[in-house]
């Protein structure tokens, strides 16, 4: 079924049928014991100064009409208040909660998106496309649900609750305001149409401006370091300028669809009293003293209603944009969507098979024609200088790309039938490409967090640092900082080690092993390394000889 708007909103419907329900049902509740309010205060009228009105008496079926006294009536406008207030509260929650359950549905689905979309779609977008859904997209989708949906409807709803009766008192009058309705909608429609344009128009000039922003603080040190203060800044003064023309182009067009709001329901006031006049005029078509006011303080009870369900397009339009962009990125082409395996790799071979491959959007080549054999258990160096394509090594090996033409395989388990779950459970890496994130170092190295991985990475970090100098050895409990900034580069390698040992997974790849690393715990890993290499099978990539490791086979990319 293609993903849309309509499709996720019937998806979060069925699984969340009874709070909508709840919602919908104490909507229909509230909104009738709004209309009894103004319909209560012709009988206070009634009562009051003793009139009665032949028109009011299509109300008899509710209690209070039937009341002799003003205490039985007082009695059950009180009790009309308190329930009503009852369902207000219960009407408001249930739909504030529908709300907050729709955004929570889908930013825990677009985020499980976002993780696994397939790199070379990623590549090519770039993080600062990704972060603005969480803010402002989201909010107008929620406003979609909650004010574009369920209020809406409960508003049309009492519209027409409101239109019959009225029409129970006057039909003609219920026709007119039938009609000024359905007139006011077509003219706000067409206001509508511009809207849609320059909302569209903003939110991407406004996307555009967080992701430059997201650059340029992600890039802070170098442009602090180069002295780009003033162009970064003329840049932005640029796009700010352009974001200022359309937000004021915005501004017009709301300003004139709110202005115009409040101007079309007075102008339908004034054909409705117009109506009145008129009638009064002919005795027989005349209205009692409290069916006109009845009357009256329906059609002022409907007035903020009517205004509401006509400002709904604005929040229709809003929604529509983010709903497309979140489309979009739920439609971007996944990883993982094979089934995961439990296969264990270490004793395979990895067989690059005639591998081509070039990156989406370029012409040359990264590899041709890769012919390779790693043996398990074997220590194997690729050798090659920068830019000869061991990083693509590495995201091919991990399936994080997959190669143009040619195969690679697992023994006799060709990668491209294996879950990019089932190969990443087998691979651990160090390498800068694969940088650490959470926020002490426990979490940078330890992703499965029970009491023995604890005491083991306690033990494996303390051991790898026994040769650093005191002030710079880190405890678990040491925060890293943003992806590993507050580091040095040493102690993120090291940070590294820990996190590829304490997976134990049998194949682990070294992107230049020994870089940055002190001499005395080179010999402390090389130790390490030793003893794992008949239960491990280890590629390292280096532009240079490696020494130190009995390196079984030498490729040079
Ligand atoms: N996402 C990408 N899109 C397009 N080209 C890319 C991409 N990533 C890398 N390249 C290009 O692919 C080639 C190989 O890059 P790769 O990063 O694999 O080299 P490397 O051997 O790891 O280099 P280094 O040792 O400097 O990290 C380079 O020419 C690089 O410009």
């Amino acid at each position: 079924m293609p993903r849309n708007k309509w499709n996720i909103i019937k998806s979060f419907a069925g699984k969340n049928s009874l709070l909508i329900t709840i919602a919908l049902l104490t909507g229909l509740c509230y909104n009738i014991l709004t209309i009894m309010i103004p319909i209560s205060i012709g009988k206070f009228y009634e009562l009051s100064f003793g009139f009665s009105s032949h028109r009011l008496a299509a109300f008899k079926f509710i209690p209070f009409m039937d009341a002799s006294n003003f205490q039985s009536f007082l009695g059950f406008f009180f009790a009309l208040v308190a329930l009503r207030l009852g369902f207000e509260y219960l009407n408001r929650y249930s739909i504030s909660l529908t709300g907050e359950r729709f955004s929570k549905t889908l930013r825990e689905r677009l985020f499980q998106n976002q993780l696994q979309v397939a790199m070379n779609i990623y590549d090519t977008k770039g993080i600062g496309k990704y972060l603005l859904r969480y803010s402002g997209d989201m909010k107008s989708i929620q406003n979609y649900m909650k004010n574009g949906l369920i209020r809406f409807s409960q508003d049309i709803v009492l519209l027409l609750i409101v239109v019959i009766a009225i029409g129970s008192i006057n039909v003609n009058l219920a026709l007119i305001i039938a009609g000024c309705i359905a007139f006011s909608s077509i003219i706000l429609w067409a206001i509508n149409k511009a809207l849609y344009k320059v909302s569209l128009e903003r939110r991407n000039t406004r996307s555009g401006m967080l992701s430059f922003v997201n650059t340029r603080l992600r890039s802070i040190l170098a442009l602090k370091a180069f002295n780009k203060y003033l162009p970064e800044e003329k840049r932005y003064l640029k796009r700010s300028d352009k974001l200022y023309i359309i937000g004021k182009r915005y501004a017009k067009v709301v300003a004139l669809l709110q202005s115009m709001i409040p101007a079309v329901t007075y102008t339908m006031l004034g054909i409705i009293m117009t109506y009145v006049f008129t009638a009064s005029q002919q005795a027989e078509s005349k209205l009692g003293g409290s069916s006109l006011l009845v009357l009256i303080l329906l059609i002022i009870s409907i007035l903020p209603v009517l205004r509401r369900s006509l400002r709904v397009s604005i929040v229709w339009k809003l929604g529509d944009i983010s709903f497309t962009k979140l489309i979009d990125i739920l439609d971007l082409p996944k990883e993982n969507q094979l089934p995961f395996e439990n296969i264990k790799l270490d004793d395979r071979e990895i067989i690059f098979n005639n591998v081509c491959f070039t990156y989406p959007n370029t012409s040359k080549p990264i590899f041709n024609d890769l012919q390779l054999l790693i043996n398990p258990k074997s220590t194997t160096l690729l050798q090659g200088k920068s830019g000869s394509g061991k990083s693509t090594f590495i995201r091919l090996l991990l399936k994080l790309m997959s190669p143009s033409t040619g195969h690679i395989s697992f023994g006799d388990h060709q990668c491209y039938k294996l879950s990019e779950k089932t190969i990443r459970k087998n691979i651990a890496i160090v390498s800068k490409d694969f940088p650490l994130y959470g926020r002490d170092v426990y979490e940078a190295i330890v992703y499965n967090r029970k009491e023995a991985n604890k005491e083991k990475a306690k033990f494996l970090l303390e051991h790898l640092q026994q040769h650093e100098d005191h002030q710079n050895q880190l405890k678990l409990d040491s925060k890293i900082g943003d992806l590993g900034c507050n580091l040095t580069s040493g102690q993120q390698k090291l940070l590294m080690y820990c996190r590829a040992l304490l997976t134990q997974k049998p194949i682990l790849i070294l992107e230049e092993p020994l870089k940055e690393i002190n001499i005395y715990t080179q010999k402390l890993l090389l130790q390490l390394l030793k003893d794992f290499q008949d239960q491990k099978t280890l590629i390292l990539l280096d532009d240079h000889e490696v020494k130190g490791f009995d390196i079984d086979t030498i490729y040079h990319l």
